[in-house]
């Protein structure tokens, strides 16, 4: 079994289309999505508001390296520009966990470094699995609720918009 949790974002064009054909292409291996989250931009604060969702998908066939692969074909079919670092993008897919695997090859981290200080990713994934633990680094609720208030606020869920 390999069990990854994949999370989502996107600041350009059309964000609920980017985020539908990133979920669309992951169908067949779906677990559970969460809803859509509006989020305050961090890292470069001075470009639009992303749209955030994290899933869970699992597939006995792919190993690490194969989710990180179809993050970036997904990526590669929202035509993502790499630009600036944290800058605005069509489709963002970071690989968050697998199963408990550690890397620490710069070409896949995990679990991904950010994880424990991004509201915008620990909110959504709480969502849909209010066990989940970041390997190496504890729960998930404990993170997030070790993160600044305005963290917390700038995370706010979309119940308007559906995956
Ligand atoms: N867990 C991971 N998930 C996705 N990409 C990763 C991971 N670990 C390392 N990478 C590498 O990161 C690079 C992609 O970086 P990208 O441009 O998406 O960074 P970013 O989204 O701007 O920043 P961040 O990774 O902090 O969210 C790729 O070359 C990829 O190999
Ligand atoms: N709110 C928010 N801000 C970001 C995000 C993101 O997904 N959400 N991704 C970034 C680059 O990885 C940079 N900044």
């Amino acid at each position: 079994m390999s069990r990854a949790v994949l999370s989502l974002g996107s600041n350009l064009g059309d964000r609920l289309g980017y985020l539908r054909l990133a979920v669309d292409g992951l169908r067949d291996v779906l677990v559970a999505v969460s809803g859509v989250y509006e989020t305050a931009p961090w890292g470069v604060e001075d470009q639009p508001d992303f749209l955030n969702a994290v899933c869970v998908v699992d597939d006995p066939a792919r190993d690490h390296w194969a989710w990180l692969r179809k993050g970036q074909e997904l990526e590669r079919q929202a035509e993502r520009v790499r630009e600036q670092r944290w800058g605005p993008r069509t489709l963002d897919v970071d690989v968050v966990t697998v199963d408990g695997v550690r890397s620490d090859d710069p070409e896949l981290l995990l679990p991904h470094p950010g994880t424990g200080d991004r509201a915008t990713v620990l909110i959504p994934w709480l969502e849909i699995d209010p066990e989940a633990e970041v390997p190496g680094r504890g729960r998930a609720a404990d993170l997030l609720a070790a993160l600044p208030e305005p963290d917390r606020a700038g995370v706010r869920l979309r119940e308007d918009l559906i995956l």
